[in-house]
């Protein structure tokens, strides 16, 4: 076990910090009545239901200058666990800032892997591991098992080991080691799942390294077969607080639940109408059981939007309300009317980024559609005949849109067709509803617009029309630093210096750039050791 006593936990906690409590703050005046009984209700568990843009990050972090100022937890005795490094860092910063004016970081602030990695590090000889194992990423992984698949002289154009590699994420999501994959999973990958997944474990541990999965599988395991060690961590989280609770899987809720299991000091922070990472073992069912899991658990609902219109929140609602087994809420909002949600139909992605880049351009330029459309010789025509309909009262008194195509198609007018009539519908309601059509011809700057996608594949469409357009654009979320190739050949490098027996590393760079070495099929890689770098 890592000598490290249990000051350890504490190290870089001034004097200055352990000193008495301070007043509770200015904070506190910021919250409205149920943020602030999600951050007063300090004792036993706590579900903070919160919807979108609902003050939850506000709230999250109120709950931890409130746990300090109050004297309940040092900054070193709260575990306090992010979504991304990002939403940790950033709240970090504020936490500092005012009305916090918190003296100390939270140094057990940050996502499941990176807590899990700096634990790891400390246990590491507990997992057969030294401290300084190597992480590796999805293309050492799958390097690694088609190793493994070959020497097992399986076919892997028929048996793909990716397909391997998911099929054992998956039951590291669900926190089974390869003696404990059930029964029924016995037939995964030809058969041969479990005994490969044991191979891939072993090697793992030979060339001292682990995967993203193993960082949790191993602290669940240690902490399952370590009474010693996980006593030490409860008793230094005095306070834990989790954020995108909806999107844990099962080996994060266990090492969650392994944790609070004295105190029962736990804060989840989630929206099971939010859940959206089921294909990669989120169990919303963890949030959906919180009060049966942690019973006498404290479940306040925060409702208030402070981000959208009502059209956009009745929108959503209306989506939402289709989901089944929630724990229910209503989001509301004193914000005022605002823009009415279109949706459109589009024929393809092609159809789709043509009139998105039109848009885009209208509204950058100042012109709604229609008055874009006037700019060309067609819209002239096009405005002409708005004018000739509104002459005979087309648009007078109209209750649906089903209504004003009916009267459209009588009138016999080229305006019957989807985009047209979707902008027609627009302005007559606004008109009717008393809202001003200047909306519609405000300029909007580039970077007030963005485009969502779900799959980044569906921004090839939108990059190949907006460079037709020049249109300039920036796209965020693509791949990360790390995750590009020339940074993960130069990593590789570094890594067959720091640790020569990394043969994944070696395999990776021993032919980048290209120096015409053959490497044979079939066999796992076990390189001489002779420098070469
Ligand atoms: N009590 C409050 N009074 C006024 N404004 C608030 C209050 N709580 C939050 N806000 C504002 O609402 C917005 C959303 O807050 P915050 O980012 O904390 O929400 P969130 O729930 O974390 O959002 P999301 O999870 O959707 O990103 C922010 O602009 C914040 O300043």
């Amino acid at each position: 076990m890592s000598s490290f006593d249990e000051f350890d936990a504490f190290e870089g906690a001034s004097l200055s910090a352990r000193a008495m409590p301070r007043q509770a703050g200015a904070y506190l005046e910021q919250l409205n009545p149920p943020q602030r009984e999600a951050v007063e209700t300090l004792d036993g568990p706590v579900l903070m239901l919160a919807g979108a843009g609902t003050g939850k990050t506000r709230a999250l972090m109120a709950r931890v200058a409130h746990l300090i100022v109050t004297g309940r937890a040092r900054s070193n005795e709260i575990l306090a666990v992010t979504f991304t490094n990002k939403a940790a860092k950033e709240m970090q910063k504020r936490l500092g800032q005012t009305p916090f004016e918190l003296r100390e970081p939270v140094r057990w602030m940050g996502t499941f892997h990176s807590i899990c990695v700096k634990l790891l590090r400390r246990h590491a000889e507990l997992a057969g591991l030294k401290s300084n194992f190597t992480i590796l990423d999805t293309d050492d992984q799958i390097r690694l098992m088609k190793q493994l698949i070959r020497a097992a002289n399986i076919d892997d154009k028929r048996w793909p080991a990716r397909m391997l590699a998911n099929i054992i994420d998956g039951w590291k999501n669900r926190a089974l080691t390869p003696d404990k994959v059930p029964a029924a999973d016995g037939g995964a990958y030809n058969h041969k799942g479990v005994e490969l997944y044991a191979q891939y474990q072993a090697r793992l541990i030979e060339l001292n390294a682990c995967d993203f999965g193993d960082l949790l599988l191993h602290m669940v395991t240690i902490f399952q077969t370590h009474e010693d060690v996980l006593a030490q961590y409860q008793r230094w989280f005095k306070f834990i607080l989790v954020d995108e609770y909806q999107d844990t899987n099962v080996a994060q809720y266990l090492w969650l639940r392994l944790l609070a299991q004295g105190h029962k000091n736990i804060c989840c922070v989630g929206d099971d109408d939010q859940s959206i990472y089921g294909w990669r073992g989120a169990e919303v069912g963890n949030i959906l059981r919180f009060e049966k899991d942690f019973p006498g658990a404290h479940v306040v609902r925060l409702e208030q939007n402070y981000r959208s219109t009502p059209h956009i929140l009745g929108a959503a609602s209306g989506v939402i309300a289709g989901n089944q087994d929630r724990l229910g809420k209503t989001l509301w909002t004193a914000a005022k009317e605002g823009e009415l949600v279109r949706l459109i139909g589009h024929w393809d992605g092609e159809e789709e980024a043509r009139w998105i880049g039109d848009e885009i351009e209208a509204l950058s330029a100042g012109s709604s559609s229609i008055a874009q459309r006037r700019e060309n010789s067609r819209s002239e025509q096009m405005m002409q005949e708005i004018e000739r309909l509104h002459d005979r009262d087309v648009f007078r008194g109209l209750n649906s849109r089903e209504q004003l195509v009916g009267r459209l198609k009588e009138h016999e007018t080229f305006l019957v067709n989807e985009s047209n009539t979707n902008l027609l519908w627009e302005l007559t309601t606004r008109q009717q509803e008393g809202l001003s059509l200047e909306p519609a011809f405000t300029k909007f700057n580039l970077d007030e617009m963005a485009i969502l996608v779900r799959a980044s594949h569906q921004m090839r469409a939108f990059e190949d029309r907006f460079l037709t357009i020049g249109l300039p654009y920036r796209v965020i979320g693509g791949p990360r630093f790390y995750e590009r190739l020339e940074i993960r050949d130069a990593m590789a490098y570094f890594r067959v210096v720091v640790s020569p027996e990394d043969d994944l590393a070696f395999e990776r760079i021993v032919n980048t750039p290209k120096r015409g070495w053959v490497t044979r099929r079939n066999r796992p890689f076990r390189w001489p050791r002779a420098p070469m770098v």
